[in-house]
């Protein structure tokens, strides 16, 4: 199992690109279900969960071409991806393919919506809270559709003559669940109206991609959503949008480590909230011709209070990076975690190297201190990891993080992208 060793204490100097969205790469793939032309999609990050995706959707019938060819691009850099499904060969997701990742339930929209049925695994994915999927049950039942839960399977079957637009009020924000209705609503019969969707730019990119392949969609990117639907969809080409979470994170590594980077290829736009409180912590950040500029000289790190929110708020996929830039700020900082209720699993990994933080229910409050020491770590999930490799490049001496497949789900390229700018960071394999 590989591990990442990071030699600490260098500062973050030069250019680092940014990749294609993960979150907005995996539904635009599973978008590919809801048509039998290609869908070609551009700026593809080559992750681990990219990769999974495409045996998910290969099982259902998907044709995959990477780069418009059937060989392989230089391996770990984003690419151009042909998906065609001629016509769905399987409904069933199984339990081996659909365990490993949250993202690969939500083929159950367009499965539902292209052949009336489907019948999908419970999802997996980082273990941050229990998850459940009765929102996106309660919302494809508005639409008409029949579902039973047996055996860790969902079964649904859409009404004779195929899913019915219909008004849908959610009672809580969930990213998924709103892409599955938007999915679902693009071929029901009639006009869906979501409301209370998930504003989130993953949403946005996903309805432009939809609205490409010749669905009719008013509203992504507010809370209401309105959908008429069309009998089918065509094919179209689109640009996955930059990953806003890549942004934040390698922009907090900078605030933390010091320095000044150019982040390419990215736009200030897809994470507000989360600029302004690194601002207020002390980091410099600017709009450039070609991304953001983050510049830490000279001046400490401020302790500022964060609370995670759906877009626009601060987003729970930064707060675990952003207590590992709290830990050595000048004060106290309180962290509120409202998304996940177990999304606090960095806690005891960044203390292993000197952190002072404590939990009190949902909030961690987290002493600055003056140095942390590096030291064996694990990995818990996706955005914890990254959380201590943070955590490392401030640290004194040697830092071990274990079990980094995590990583490997949703950055591309780490290492090389630190490396470059400075930082000692080298991927061992036992
Ligand atoms: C692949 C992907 O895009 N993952 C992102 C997506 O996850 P995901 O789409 O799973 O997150 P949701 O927005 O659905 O979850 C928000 C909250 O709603 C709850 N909930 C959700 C569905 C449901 O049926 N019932 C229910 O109670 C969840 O447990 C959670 O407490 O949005 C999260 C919130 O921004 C991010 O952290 C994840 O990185
Ligand atoms: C939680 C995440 O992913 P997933 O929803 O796939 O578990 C994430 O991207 O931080």
């Amino acid at each position: 199992m590989d591990r990442i060793r990071i030699s600490g204490g260098n500062q973050l100097n030069g250019v680092i690109p940014i990749s294609g969205a993960k979150n907005a790469a995996l539904p635009l793939m599973i978008a590919s279900l809801l048509t039998s032309d290609t869908l070609t999609l551009e700026n593809v990050p080559h992750l681990a969960d990219v990769e999974q995706l495409m045996r998910i959707l290969g099982n259902h019938g998907v044709d995959i071409a990477v780069n418009g060819r059937r060989e392989r691009q230089e391996e770990g850099y984003s690419r151009t991806i042909n998906f065609t499904c001629r016509t769905i060969v399987d409904t069933t997701a199984p339990y081996e393919l659909v365990s490993k990742m949250r993202a690969s339930f939500w083929v159950i929209g367009p499965l539902l919506a292209r052949e009336g049925r489907a019948r999908v695994s419970l999802p997996g994915g980082c273990a941050i809270g229990t998850r459940p999927v009765d929102l996106f049950l309660d919302g494809l039942q508005a639409l008409g559709a029949n579902l039973e839960v047996d055996g860790g399977y969902v079964t649904a079957t859409a009404p004779q003559g195929g899913l019915v637009g219909a008004r849908y009020v959610f009672p809580k924000v969930s990213v998924g669940a709103t892409h599955v209705m938007l999915m679902a609503a693009t071929l029901a019969k009639g006009t869906t109206v979501i409301e209370n969707a998930a504003r989130e730019p993953e949403i946005v990119d996903l309805a432009k991609c939809l609205t490409a392949m010749g669905a009719r969609i008013s509203g992504a990117g507010t809370s209401t959503i309105t959908v008429e639907g069309v009998t089918s969809l065509s094919g179209a080409r689109h640009r996955v949008l930059p990953d806003r979470i890549e942004t934040g994170t390698y922009a907090m590594a900078v605030a933390m480590a010091g320095g000044d980077v150019v982040l390419e290829g990215t736009e200030a736009a897809l994470l507000d909230n989360a600029l302004e409180t690194l601002r207020m912590a002390g980091a410099e950040i600017t709009e450039t011709e070609t991304g953001l500029r983050v510049v830490r000289n000279g001046n400490g790190i401020q302790p500022v209070d964060v609370t995670t929110e759906p877009f626009p708020g601060f987003p729970t996929d930064l707060q675990a990076q952003f207590m590992a830039l709290m830990t050595r700020s000048s004060g106290v900082s309180n962290i509120t975690e409202t998304i996940f209720e177990n999304r606090f699993m960095h806690v005891q990994e960044l203390a292993r190297l000197g952190a002072r933080i404590s939990l009190s229910g949902q909030t961690a409050r987290v002493e600055g201190v003056p140095r942390l020491r590096g030291a064996p770590v694990m990995a818990t999930d996706l955005r914890a990891s990254v959380s201590l490799v943070i955590a490392g490049l401030a640290a004194e001496g040697e830092t071990m993080v274990n079990r980094v497949y995590h990583l490997d789900r949703g950055f591309e390229r780490l290492e090389e992208k630190l490396n470059r700018c400075g930082a000692v960071v080298e991927r061992v394999s036992d």
